[in-house]
């Protein structure tokens, strides 16, 4: 590791966004690892002067300036990392080692025993190591980036960051492939420090992307803490010096590369150009494109929101045709998976689209007569009936269920808006063994399913054969859970 060395020293101080983005780019250029201590802190440091509550007086800083970055407040911190962790864990014997699950644990729970007693864990802002260092307060994936830091700073080049949609924990050992949970999940679950990761019904759940995770290089976990940057400085507004620098530093990590394997940091660049485009830099829907197709063909299209990212997209430009197609396609992911007292996060996701996103499409576009209104057009329908289909397909087979009556109201009013002439143009192709797929759930080859054939006609084919039951199945639902409301 090369450390904090002079060659970024003599930046300091550090008076605006460029001289930032030089010293990430001196790092990732190093023939050294980049240091994940002194990046994280510096990011830290720069987030926390320009949005936390201290000095949210409007700042009236010159446009790309930064309130100063003195050498000593950096390199304190830096120094005082180091201490913790070569305080806490003795290293000596293990020169040049693969690390241990042991060491891992231990130096998890360094970072465990000493942050704050209770706080409210899902604040912004909690993600680095200056949040650690100066407030003893990190969120779920600041422990497991303290961790691999940690780790990296006891000279262990084997311990790497693994990230799913919505978790990350570590992978080590001599070819990388034992796993350890390092932090929390979610709220109220005890935590599995120490353990390796789920080989159980958890594996099954979207949270360990079918055993699909990211699994980051140094650089990618630089990547990752550029990703946790918050430019938020309150619910409506954003500190943009902040997202600058975040957008800057994506771009850097992108042209060296180390955003290829990453999706969801392809993703936060799309958004981050949509609200502020680079002059030169393709345009956003590129960057959604280029997110699905990497997930596509690095993470065998198990994970789902490259789709969600590319929705979202289409949904506030107003292409809603294209958006019922992404939706679909995020569905036709987890459709393999089991629904699991762990994935909340997703499921609020689809909640949302459904019940929020989709019927606010269809309030906007009935009111409206245009002889193209999706609401003549077959491959819409068919979208949103595969969208719906994922979502059965993932409750069938789950311990938990997915579907309430809250699910069926917007989505029979949603299907009703259809005309009977347009539904008739889709036919749902029954294939003979669609039973079989109910239980194992075979992962589709490729990317999506096609529901078009060539005859002009709209048909669900294979996996969504179960379309033809899938209103059977939500009015089903809805009388009993009617008959229970009625009890
Ligand atoms: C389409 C969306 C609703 C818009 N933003 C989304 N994000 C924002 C960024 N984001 C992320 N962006 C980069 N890297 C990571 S690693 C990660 C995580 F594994 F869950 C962790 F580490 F536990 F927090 C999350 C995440 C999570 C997903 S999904």
């Amino acid at each position: 590791m090369a450390g904090f060395i002079d060659r970024d020293k003599v930046l300091f101080p550090l008076k605006n966004i460029s001289s930032v983005v030089e010293i990430f780019k001196n790092q990732l250029e190093s023939n050294h690892e980049p240091d994940l201590a002194l990046l994280s802190i510096i990011a830290g440091a720069v987030e926390n002067s320009l949005t936390c509550r201290s000095n949210v007086s409007i700042q009236v800083v010159e446009p790309k300036t930064l309130p100063i970055l003195e050498l000593h407040t950096i390199e304190d911190l830096y120094n005082k990392f180091h201490a913790i962790m070569k305080g806490a864990i003795d290293v000596s014997k293990s020169e040049n080692k693969v690390c241990t699950r042991e060491t891992i644990k231990k130096v998890s729970d360094v970072v465990w025993n000493s942050l704050t007693r209770s706080y409210y864990k899902d604040r912004a802002h909690l993600q680095s190591l200056y949040s650690y260092l100066t407030g003893r307060k990190l969120d779920c994936f600041g422990v497991a980036f303290a961790v691999v830091a940690g780790c990296q700073a006891l000279g262990f080049s084997d311990v790497h960051l693994a990230l799913s949609e919505d978790h990350a924990w570590v992978v080590f050992g001599e070819s990388g492939t034992e796993t350890a949970e390092v932090t929390w999940h979610g709220k109220g679950n005890e935590d599995k420090r120490g353990q390796e990761i789920g080989k159980g019904v958890s594996a099954r759940s979207w949270l360990y992307v079918n055993n699909k995770p990211v699994i980051c290089t140094r650089a990618m976990e630089v990547a990752a803490l550029v990703s946790a940057i918050n430019p938020s400085l309150n619910a409506t507004l954003d500190a943009c010096e902040v997202a600058c620098l975040q957008q800057e530093l994506l771009w850097l990590l992108y042209d060296l590369g180390h955003l290829a394997k990453y999706p969801m940091a392809i993703g936060n660049l799309g958004d981050l150009e949509e609200i502020a485009p680079t002059p030169g830099r393709v345009p956003c829907s590129a960057l959604f494109q280029e997110a699905i197709l990497s997930a596509r063909t690095y993470y065998n299209n198990q994970h789902v929101y490259p789709y969600t990212y590319q929705g979202g997209y289409f949904y506030r430009n107003k292409m809603y045709k294209e958006a019922f197609e992404s939706w679909a396609n995020a569905s036709d992911v987890i459709r393999l998976y089991n629904y699991s007292r762990d994935d909340e996060e997703i499921y609020k996701e689809f909640l949302e689209i459904a019940n929020e996103l989709i019927p606010h499409i269809m309030k906007v576009i009935s009111s409206g007569f245009s002889a193209n209104s999706i609401l003549k057009k077959p491959e819409c329908f068919a979208n949103l009936l595969r969208f719906y289909d994922g979502i059965c397909q993932w409750e069938q087979g789950s311990a938990t269920p997915v579907l309430h009556i809250g699910w069926a109201k917007p989505l029979v009013n949603t299907i009703s808006k259809f005309d009977a002439d347009v539904r008739a143009q889709v036919n749902i192709v029954c294939e003979s063994d669609c039973s079989s797929l109910d239980d194992r759930k075979l992962p589709r080859s490729n990317g999506n399913t096609s529901c078009f054939n060539n005859n002009n006609n709209y048909c669900l084919s294979q996996d969504h054969a179960k379309s033809h039951n899938l209103i059977d199945q939500i009015e089903s639902k809805v009388t009993k859970d009617e008959e229970v409301t009625n009890l």
